[in-house]
């Protein structure tokens, strides 16, 4: 892949002159002056509509935004990325998220062999497995059939997972999903407390199987259900997905109930792998397939599709645009499907550990933005929490706003008023209201001229504030699947142009590292090797 400053290209230095000449611009204008605009800039792709067209973006920045892609070579970097190159360069790796939900014709090589067949078997072991489950067939040890199913696991074995099922709560079967991924204990205890040791399975999900939360859990888990159970049980209820299957046997699992997955697959993008095991268990391997069956047209559509009609690369230029030319820090996603709760801070960790570098491709420190920060509750609850400061706040944020146009339950009333709010947010969004209409609307409500005076200005809405709206027919595996390719290949698109690797995240182990000295030391109770701040909090908490 070329490893190109982005900012040393044509289309860049075009691009901040363009900036200068459309940062005044309000979308408002822009939407009178072409009543054509909706249609140019929205993209119509299976069950999907989205509409960009309430972006900060003339034909003109649309057009320099794909030159500054196509001068980053991301062309090249999607068949690298697609092809099973070692992309992952600082380890080595490929990353194929994409072989996973492949066709099972396909071949993808890594390092010269075909990685579909691996693929297929171990989707073989997990539909039958599930289906097990679920019928009854497999029993815990006193014969009876499994109520309730844990996953442990911690970032992308249990984000992924967690936000999966919760998304597709509608289509679960009668076993009863819990996830423990913090260490703290408190969350391990709590759910285990009301847990039945004769109808629960333990899924531990670590794609290392070194990682310390995810370790003492298990453990805890483990010596829970001992307190009750002859050892010689423990394979009847405890399972795990992992590269490593030698920590997972030292652990004590039957190699039998080892589910594996392959350093080729990054954490953070590895619900459709075996890690998806337990989203399986809640839903079925039917409706697993169908989340994959639309990954991978989703996969096919971006591969396939020329810039302009191709979503990934669209919205990921949009991000480019805001955050390193207006200087945008963050941007919200806002889904408005009460089961698409966990959908913002999945996206943070696929996100933010992704894009969250300030290193190049050269191993040189960028001298432009990188990452933006990912945040967003489902509407209509944030409209009454943080929407005051996207109206009229003094930042930036532009928020994606996704939405479906058929609820589960067909309750229509319901649905109405959610989706009148929909798109009431994005409109008020891009028009907002100006003084002289906040004054006719007061003096038509017959406020005093005093009392109009007092208060006008506040009633204010610039408006101008960047949306993108996908709309979706129905929440169905399917339709998640796709949406979260999209958004997985967005972050591409954008580690791309950023010239930044993705896909590894050497940011997360400084922290680790330094716990487990400090854990030593609280055994030790020796805490003086520290800054004054730190060995004075240390003491604060020993001395508790
Ligand atoms: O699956 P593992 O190896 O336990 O790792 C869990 C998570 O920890 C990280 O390595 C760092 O947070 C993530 O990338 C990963 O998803």
């Amino acid at each position: 892949m070329k490893a190109i400053n982005p900012t040393t290209t044509k289309a860049w230095k075009q691009l901040e002159k363009h900036y200068e000449e459309v940062k005044d611009v309000h979308m408002k204008d822009m939407f009178s002056q072409d009543p054509s605009r909706a249609e140019k800039f929205s993209i119509k792709w299976e069950d999907f509509y989205v509409d960009y067209s309430k972006n900060r973006i003339t034909e003109d920045t649309r057009k320099l935004l794909l030159d500054l892609a196509e001068e980053c070579g991301l062309k090249g970097a999607m068949d690298a990325y697609f092809g099973g190159e070692a992309i992952n360069q600082t380890e080595n790796r490929a990353v194929l998220h994409t072989a996973l939900r492949a066709s099972k014709d396909a071949a993808i090589q890594v390092d010269g062999e075909n990685v579909i067949p691996e693929v297929e078997n171990v989707k073989a072991k997990i539909k039958d497995f599930s289906f097990e489950v679920i019928s009854g067939a497999k029993k815990g040890f006193t014969g009876k059939p499994f109520t309730d199913v844990v996953n442990i696991g911690i970032g992308g074995s249990d984000l992924g997972p967690d936000m999966v099922t919760q998304s597709l709560k509608f289509y679960q079967n009668h076993l009863n999903l819990h996830f423990i991924s913090n260490v703290d204990g408190d969350h391990v205890h709590e759910t285990i407390k009301d847990l039945n040791p004769e109808t629960t399975l333990f899924v531990i999900v670590s794609k290392t199987f070194t990682t310390m939360e995810t370790l003492s859990n298990a453990t805890t888990a483990r010596e829970w259900f001992l307190k009750s159970v002859p050892e010689t049980e423990v394979s009847k209820h405890f399972v795990a997905v992992s590269t490593n299957l030698e920590k997972v046997e030292a652990f004590g699992i039957d190699p039998e109930n080892i589910f594996p997955m392959w350093d080729w697959v990054g954490g953070r993008f590895s619900l459709w792998s075996a890690v998806g095991l337990s989203i399986c268990l809640a839903i079925g391997y039917e409706n697993f397939s169908a989340l994959l069956e639309g990954a991978r047209k989703m996969d096919e559509h971006f591969k396939n599709t020329k810039f302009e009609e191709n979503l990934p690369v669209q919205l990921a230029m949009l991000t480019v645009w805001y955050n390193n030319f207006f200087k945008a820090e963050s941007e919200a996603i806002i889904p408005y499907s009460q089961y698409l709760e966990k959908f913002p801070s999945y996206l943070q960790q696929a996100i933010m550990e992704s894009n969250g570098k300030s290193v190049d491709r050269n191993g040189e420190k960028v001298n432009y933005e990188t990452g933006t920060i990912i945040w967003g509750e489902p509407g209509t609850n944030s409209q009454h929490a943080f929407f005051q400061l996207i109206h009229q706040g003094t930042k930036l944020i532009p928020a994606d706003f996704i939405g479906f146009k058929r609820s589960l339950f067909r309750d229509k009333a319901h649905q109405d008023k959610l989706m009148a709010n929909f798109f009431a947010q994005t409109e008020a969004l891009l028009n907002g209201k100006d003084e002289q209409t906040v004054v006719n609307e007061m003096k038509f409500k017959k406020f005093r001229s005093e009392e109009i005076d007092k208060i006008r200005s506040f009633k204010v809405f610039e408006g101008n504030k960047p949306t993108t709206t996908i709309l979706i027919d129905k929440l169905t595996p399917e339709s998640l699947g796709k949406l979260i390719a999209l958004y997985e290949h967005k972050i591409f698109v954008q580690g791309v142009i950023w010239n930044i690797f993705s896909y590894d995240q050497w940011g997360v182990e400084l922290g680790k590292q330094l716990a487990s000295k400090i854990l030593a030391e609280f055994d030790d109770d020796s805490v003086e090797d520290h800054d004054s701040s730190t060995r004075n909090l240390l003491k604060q908490y020993l001395n508790n």
